[in-house]
């Protein structure tokens, strides 16, 4: 690992001004990637990883807006603010224009894939036209060049019988068979880093493998460096080098995958651990997280999982904790943001253990939460009996 980090995020806040009050989506999360590794984002549906990832990309829209830190990438700064003459808060002077952003970084030099490849795919096209026109845009290459390289991304990406595919309308591909050609897309300007959010997430199991085991293989072969956004630790341990837990807009665990699942230092992420279906379990087993994640727009005092937590004590009502490194892991910090480590010194252990801990911030949708996450990782309407 190189001392310099491909992307720096430092202290990163975005907010949403809505109506009903201000939305904490992202609220004050750092971490870095390296050159060529995977690193996750992971966490319940509303905990931040959509929003942190389209700050990075620049495509935050209204009502929200950054409202305070530092994303840097190869030395240059995406975002950074500075206070002005006047007091007030400015973009930087070095920060990049949303210009030189759009032109210059996204597409380029930072790709992203979103879950639903019909979403980035014009149904009117031919895949292989819109890989083609994507590749004569953004290369600048003549149009027999350009469609031989889709071909060629197509074959890479593993689409059998390219040529003749290349010709095919995007609903004449299966599911996996389109996120592929949208891994095809993000690789073709070949950019240094990839943002996937969630876009295995709608594929079963069988084709989501082959998509992670494809991942690996082209992460390996061209270098690129991922984020990958997901609800799921079992894709984590899949595919990520390092990993960051999300909870409520912040980061509440980060470490190398093998620690975060071997030496686990938040009881959130140990409930998530706990909420991953394993073959020698069913699902009725299954340890859930109790409760539902509260709405960021009004999150709970101290420590924002206190609510749902099973070693939360008085204390973790009243404390707040930043992320702190509480382990070393081969010489990079294992970072957590719970109280019941020592570094924290806030006399946990005298800290009397809270009880009835079920009623959240919103206690009428907790009845029969308590399975939510187990039983439905997916978060879609389908419940989860039967899930394996
Ligand atoms: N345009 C918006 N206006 C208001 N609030 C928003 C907007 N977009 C996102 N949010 C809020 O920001 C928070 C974080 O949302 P985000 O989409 O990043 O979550 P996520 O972790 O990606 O979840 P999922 O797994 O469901 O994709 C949520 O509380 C969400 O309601
Ligand atoms: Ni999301």
């Amino acid at each position: 690992m190189s001392s310099e980090p491909l992307l720096r995020v430092e202290n990163l806040k975005t907010q949403f001004f809505t109506e009903a009050g201000t939305v904490r989506a992202v609220d004050g999360i750092s971490f870095d990637v390296y050159e060529g590794e995977i690193v996750g984002l992971v966490g319940e549906s509303g905990a931040g990883k959509s929003v942190a990832s389209m700050s990075i990309m620049g495509l935050v829209e209204n009502p929200g807006e950054i409202v305070a830190g530092e994303i840097t990438y190869k030395g240059e700064t995406l975002f950074g603010l500075e206070e002005g003459p006047d007091g007030e808060l400015r973009e930087r002077e070095d920060a990049l224009s949303s210009e030189e952003i759009r032109t210059r970084i996204r597409g380029n030099e930072i790709a992203v894939i979103f879950q639903d490849p019909m979403e980035s795919l014009n149904p009117v096209f031919t895949v292989g036209g819109q890989l083609r026109e994507f590749i004569e845009l953004n290369r600048g290459l003549p149009e027999d060049e350009a469609r031989a390289e889709a071909i060629d991304m197509l074959r890479e990406v593993g689409i059998p019988d390219p040529e003749q595919r290349y010709e095919e309308y995007p609903h004449q591909f299966s599911g996996g068979m389109r996120q592929r050609v949208l891994i095809a897309m993000a690789l073709a300007c070949e950019p240094s880093l990839i943002i996937a959010d969630e876009p295995t997430t709608a594929l079963d199991v069988t084709v989501e493998g082959q998509i992670l085991d494809l991942v690996d293989d082209l992460q390996e072969k061209y270098g690129t460096s991922f984020i990958w956004v997901t609800h799921d630790l079992g894709v984590v341990a899949e595919i990520c080098d390092r990993v960051n837990v999300m909870y409520l807009g912040e980061i509440v665990e980060q470490a190398p995958v093998d620690e975060l699942f071997y030496d686990t230092k938040h009881p959130y992420t140990d409930a998530l651990l706990d909420s991953i279906p394993r073959p020698d379990r069913t699902v009725t087993e299954l340890e859930a997280i109790e409760g539902v994640m509260p709405e960021a727009i009004d999150p709970p005092s101290g420590c924002r999982f206190h609510p749902r937590c099973p070693d939360a004590r008085e204390v973790c009502k009243r404390v707040h904790p930043d992320a702190k490194t509480v382990a070393d892991a081969d010489g990079e910090p294992h970072r957590a943001a719970c109280v019941k480590h020592d570094t924290f010194d806030v006399d946990y252990e005298g800290s009397s253990p809270l009880k009835g801990r079920v009623e959240t911030a919103d206690s009428g949708r907790t009845a029969d939460a308590g399975s939510e996450l187990a039983a439905n990782p997916a978060g879609d309407e389908s419940g989860g009996e039967g899930r394996e």
